[in-house]
């Protein structure tokens, strides 16, 4: 109605929800239960020092790694009951992953496409070509790519099934700062229009300043602070998130 303000409860669905997660490997507690949280086009970023258990905690949420104890849903399911079903919605991108490397760029996408059963690969494989500047690389063997090539590639794969949860560890690493710019833009653009939520892990404290609403810094295994960029370094009496990480790291 014009002239009237409307006010509307709006329910942000949650997309992933960790609760109490441990893992250990042999006497190494490398998560230590942690539990967090991301909404529907939320980006929510796990900072920490090498070895705080960040990688750990990301391959118990795409099923790579079981946990000890602790829980994990998904869309709302439990992901051990529901696995196949939940990690259909999901995908992931990282420097370190591996991709075949003797295909060549458009068929690897190709076949990535097919495995995840999409409706229309061919036009989805053309589209995210075009998004991620892949052109020019499409004849190109994945394995002779540099690594900021690669990890272009690996993005697009990662869009390929339109995942609900999208799961990046260190996901501009490898790259120039233009095309980092630009990557981190592609990502936040497609958490807006999408819906998409994303759990990230860098060490590239600007990056998680620019996408990150809500950051959890984990240190031992343990979440040690919540909060957004401006909330973090204000509770820590600092500018910004760098001199915050070193704060928590330094203990
Ligand atoms: N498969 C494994 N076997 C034994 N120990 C492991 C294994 N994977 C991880 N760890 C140990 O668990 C701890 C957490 O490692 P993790 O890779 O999760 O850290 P991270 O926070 O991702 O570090 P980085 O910033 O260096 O990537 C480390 O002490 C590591 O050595």
């Amino acid at each position: 109605m014009p002239g009237h303000a409307v006010t509307a409860s709006i329910d942000v669905m949650t997309v992933l929800e960790a609760v109490s997660l441990t893992k250990r490997f042999g006497p190494v507690t490398a998560v230590d239960g942690v539990s967090f949280s991301v909404g529907e086009g939320e980006i929510v970023g796990l900072l920490g020092p090498n070895g705080a258990g960040k990688t750990t905690t990301l391959h118990m949420i795409l099923g790579l790694t079981t946990p000890d104890s602790g829980t994990i849903r998904m869309f709302g399911r439990d992901l051990a009951a529901h696995r196949t079903w939940a990690l259909s919605r999901v995908n992931f991108a990282a420097s370190y992953a591996s991709l075949p490397w003797v295909l060549r760029v458009d068929e690897l996408l190709d076949v990535f496409a097919h495995m995840y059963g999409l409706r229309n690969p061919r036009r989805q494989v053309t589209q995210l070509m075009e998004l991620l500047d892949l052109g020019e690389l499409r004849d190109r063997r994945y394995g002779q790519l540099s690594s900021g090539q690669q990890t272009r590639v690996q993005l697009a794969k990662s869009l390929l099934n339109e995942p609900g949860l999208l799961v990046l560890d260190e996901p501009t690493a490898n790259l120039d700062p233009d095309v980092g710019d630009r990557m981190r833009e592609l990502l936040l653009r497609e958490a807006h229009r999408t819906g998409r939520a994303m759990l990230i892990t860098s060490h590239n404290m600007p990056e998680v300043e620019r996408m990150c609403s809500r950051i959890h810094f984990v240190s031992g295994g343990r979440i040690v602070a919540t909060g957004s960029a401006a909330e973090l370094a204000g509770a820590y009496g600092v500018d910004d998130l760098e001199a915050v990480f070193l704060r928590v790291a330094r203990g």
